[in-house]
């Protein structure tokens, strides 16, 4: 109450462990049943603050204190004073007691603040180039046709494999950009055959980074309390655990044999390589000091790397998917300029910054849904913000929460249609990408931590969304007795609807089935 925001109490505490594992259940089952008050239903789940986007914002203000018996929080959704959170990261640090669970590997660029976060700034300035970048293109597109191959082939049957496909789509990439390791696109389908022919998939190369990646990714929470060695050993364990403790291992002597490699090759003039790993690879061979950049460094951040721009990329993908499933006609208006500009068959990186529209509708899509829902910060100590023109002062170790949903849904920023899906708010007259006044739209954050992969998204969702929809278009598969027009407010309603996991993302995305068709 010092502080002098709204109040916003909750009964049980965001963070308890027993209430993230199974609160939501509870929820959505009191939903069912009609048992749950208003309160509950709205601010219980885990990721009602997604859900939420700018209305409790509207109810109590654009700054308020949520007030639990485990702590406080304060969220923040006004434009001006979140740019002056972002751009402030002295004051408003890093929860790092939060971010330990990346540590997997060791400290890296995600997990640590000041002077360390600053060496390993400087160690991964080299890897997020435009030379990367056009790999990343080169890859996405060929990643999105082999996806698209596989939904075509599944055809009329509807697709409810989306989001989990647009996963495998996003690792493949990685390890492209990352490795140069091809992988041919595998969808649910046929990973599930696979897995059930091999008696132990981490016995199969082929498949070593990408299974051991999204094992570690399924089961990082176990990792944080019990470290992968207890888990890959412990015989009273599930199997299941013993698994993601081996595949910590995995996924280790992957990048190292990969970092061998590219040594190997830079040693006798051979490497031609233009991903991540070799750059972090010939900047350590070309550096004084030694001991500057480590094996660890180099693993430690090829793993945030992954854990970073994995299912955020994948997440994004499948919200517009979805989206343009419901909205054919921004899917003839993407195509319209996917035609002017990808004519031949090869299509040169230069062209991605040409597809203003693809980027605007993955815009909208993050505007509306985003995967990691706000940003944390713990202020250090005591110290100001003002919000609409009041100063509050905060005590240290105060949670402040950047929240992107409500911020992208403000309706004194966005207007009364905050809520509607519109790519086309995203062009100017010029028919170019929109600027906004600072702290409007901030998907990718702002200031010294802004996401190094925010190109490396861009270009991957610019490439597969021209790959998806330069000759084909996606529709929505009617349920029994349901119109066309009803069943695409269905799947904008299903891609409205988050539960957070490790992130934000669609509850149960299957409950759409979706149809991909040739156009002429
Ligand atoms: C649509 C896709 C993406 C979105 C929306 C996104 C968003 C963000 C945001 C908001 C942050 C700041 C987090 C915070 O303040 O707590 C961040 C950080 C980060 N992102 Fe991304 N990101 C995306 C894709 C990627 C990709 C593809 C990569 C790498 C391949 C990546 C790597 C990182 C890393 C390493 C950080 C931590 C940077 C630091 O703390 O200095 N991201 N991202």
């Amino acid at each position: 109450r010092s502080i002098g925001l709204p109040i916003f109490i909750r009964y049980i505490t965001p963070t308890n462990p027993l209430w993230m594992a199974f609160g939501s259940s509870i929820v959505r089952l009191a939903r069912r049943y009609n048992l749950a008050t208003s309160n509950f239903s709205r601010f219980y789940l885990f990721g009602w603050d997604a859900n939420e986007r700018y209305h409790m914002h509207a109810e109590l203000g654009d700054a308020f204190t949520l007030v639990s018996p485990g702590g406080n929080w304060i969220y923040v959704a006004e434009p001006k004073a979140c740019w002056d959170i972002l751009k402030r990261p002295r004051d408003f640090g890093r929860n790092l007691e939060q971010l330990k669970v990346l540590d997997v590997y060791g400290k890296n660029l995600s997990t640590t603040e000041g002077h360390e976060w600053q060496k390993h700034r400087k160690i991964t300035a080299v890897t997020f180039t435009e030379r990367n970048n056009e790999l990343v293109w080169s890859s996405s597109l060929e990643q999105g046709q082999g996806m698209l191959r596989y939904w075509l082939e599944r055809s009329p049957q509807p697709i409810r494999s989306v989001a989990d496909d647009c996963k495998t789509f996003t690792l493949n990439v990685l390890a492209a950009s990352l490795f140069s390791k091809p992988y041919p696109f595998e969808g649910q389908e046929e990973m599930k055959a696979r897995h059930t022919s091999i008696e132990n998939p981490s016995d199969d190369d082929s498949h070593q980074y990408r299974d051991s990646f999204s094992r570690i990714l399924r089961g990082i929470i176990l990792i944080a309390i019990f470290g992968g060695e207890t888990l890959k050993t412990s015989s009273w364990m599930p199997k299941s655990w013993n698994q993601v403790g081996q595949a910590v291992q995995d996924f280790r002597s992957y990048v190292m044999t990969m970092i061998d490699e590219e040594r190997e090759a830079v040693r006798h003039n051979r490497s031609t390589r233009k991903d991540l790993v070799s750059a972090l690879v010939r900047a350590s061979l070309a550096q004084k000091n030694e001991a500057c950049i480590s094996e660890q460094d180099i693993i430690s951040n090829t793993f945030v790397y992954g854990f970073a721009g994995n299912d955020t990329t994948a997440i994004t993908l499948a919200h517009t998917i979805m989206n343009l499933a419901a909205h054919p006609e921004t899917q003839d208006w993407i195509r319209e300029e996917i035609w002017d500009h990808c004519h031949d068959d090869t299509w040169p990186y230069a062209t991605w910054s040409k597809l203003v529209r693809c980027q605007a509708v993955v815009m909208e899509s993050l505007r509306l849904t985003h995967p990691l829902g706000s940003s944390s910060k713990l202020t250090k100590t005591t110290t100001t913000l003002t919000v609409n023109n009041t100063t509050y002062t905060l005590p240290p170790n105060s949670n402040v929460q950047v929240n992107f949903c409500g911020l992208h849904t403000n309706t004194n920023a966005w207007g009364t249609r905050a809520m509607d899906w519109d790519p086309a708010r995203f062009i100017d007259a010029n028919g170019q990408l929109r600027a906004f006044p600072e702290g409007v739209y901030v998907p990718w954050s702002h200031g010294e931590r802004i996401c190094p992969g925010k190109r490396f998204s861009q270009v991957e969702l610019a490439a597969v969304l021209a790959v998806l929809f330069r000759g084909h278009g996606v529709e929505v598969v009617n349920e029994e007795g349901e119109g066309e027009e009803e069943a695409r407010r269905r799947a904008e309603r299903v891609s409205l609807d988050i539960q957070m996991s490790l992130l934000n993302e669609m509850w149960k995305p299957e409950r759409v089935g979706l149809r991909w068709e040739e156009v002429e």
